[in-house]
């Protein structure tokens, strides 16, 4: 009997996602917007996230989350960052008890400093709680093109029954047991894209934009160990494979505010202009408390939250970082 999978979030990618797992699985796409639903039921389109992209014939929408989500056997959430929480309150009383519920999120809470899967524990405690995570940019997938992931569970059995659910064709999905490394490496990789936009932006150069993966790499790999992920996850595709695919791809909304910054647009004007979401705008807020916190350094994290949020400019992040003595890199992290 194939399982019936609910996914919340009618984006880019909980409706990428969605078109994916219905290869395999019953699946239900819920989306806020009547007009997303009713366009998947109708056309097998999402032109506002997904414009020439066909969605897999067996996907259905719906406009009631009770009705998505009451017969669920797994529920994945699509809904960016600072919404997930009261998307999920309003889904609570429907879900069935103990299914596994996947975040596809790549942010940390404001205000609650808090993962995905940690806002799901809170509001649903016993239920299993995993990240599906990776180098998947939305597009490329609806173009057919092969690419990796990892769902990230504790409990293994369970991680490898919904490997069956999100493998698929060209998608290749890994497991992994650190859902704290795997979920870190996600949110944290986007300040790094904002951070290679900027420097792209400005036309810093192809070695700017390597060594700032590489140190980047070995920031949020600080942060990372710090709070509990293991170093080997930020090695593997929800680290590096990420941190690699979102600094130096076009497609990256999270690049491309960096990318904007760097041409001297002011970020309200470029997140006015912008209809998708760019996490690592907000994280960015986050991981500034959390560097404190665990007492870890973060350059390149501190210099593009001076550009966000302090009237730095990109000159001034990159004149920040040039003046840092450069240390060794044999030092751990
Ligand atoms: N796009 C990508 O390539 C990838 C994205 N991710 C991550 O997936 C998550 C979702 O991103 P993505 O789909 O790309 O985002 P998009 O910006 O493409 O879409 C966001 C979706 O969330 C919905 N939404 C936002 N707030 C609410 C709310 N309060 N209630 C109900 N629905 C809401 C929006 O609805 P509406 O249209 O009505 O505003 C829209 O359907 C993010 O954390 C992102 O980092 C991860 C891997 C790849
Ligand atoms: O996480 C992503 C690719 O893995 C998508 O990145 P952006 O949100 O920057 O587009």
């Amino acid at each position: 009997m194939p399982l019936n999978v609910g996914l919340l979030g009618g984006g880019s990618w909980g409706t990428t996602v969605a078109s994916l797992t219905a290869r395999n699985a019953n699946t239900t796409i819920w989306a806020r917007n009547e007009n997303t639903v009713n366009e998947i039921n109708e056309h097998r389109t999402n032109s506002k996230y997904l414009p020439g992209a066909l969605l897999n014939k067996n996907l259905k929408a719906s406009a009631s989350i009770e009705e998505t989500v009451k017969n669920s056997d797994v529920l994945v959430m699509g809904i960016p960052s600072q919404n997930f929480r009261t998307v999920l309150e309003t889904a609570k009383a429907h879900i069935r008890p103990w299914i596994p519920i996947v975040s596809l999120s790549k942010g940390l809470e404001m205000g609650t400093k808090k993962r995905m899967t940690e806002v799901i524990e809170e509001i649903l405690p016993g239920h299993p709680t995993g990240v599906l995570t990776g180098p998947n940019l939305a597009k490329e997938i609806h173009n057919g093109q092969a690419a990796a992931a990892v769902i990230a569970m504790v409990d293994e059995v369970i991680g490898k029954k919904l490997q069956g659910v999100f493998n698929s064709g060209l998608f290749r999905v890994y497991t992994n047991n650190d859902v704290i490394g795997c979920e870190l490496g996600g949110a944290l990789k986007n300040i790094m894209a904002i951070a290679t936009g900027m420097g792209d932006g400005a036309n810093a150069g192809d070695n700017t934009r390597a060594a700032l993966i590489t140190r980047g790499l070995s920031e949020l790999t600080r942060l990372g160990t710090a709070m509990g992920g293991r170093r080997r996850t930020f090695a593997g595709l929800a680290g590096m494979g990420d941190l690699v695919a979102t600094c130096s791809s076009t497609k990256s909304r999270n690049r491309h505010v960096g990318f904007q910054l760097g041409k001297g647009k002011k970020l309200d004007e470029i997140i006015e202009e912008m209809s998708e979401v760019a996490e690592g705008v907000k994280t960015a807020k986050v991981v500034m408390e959390l560097a404190q916190d665990y007492n870890v350094h973060m350059p390149i994290s501190e210099e593009v939250y001076k550009v966000l949020y302090e009237d730095n400019t990109v000159h001034d992040a990159f004149r920040g970082l040039l003046k840092l003595e450069s240390g060794s890199e044999s030092e751990p992290g």
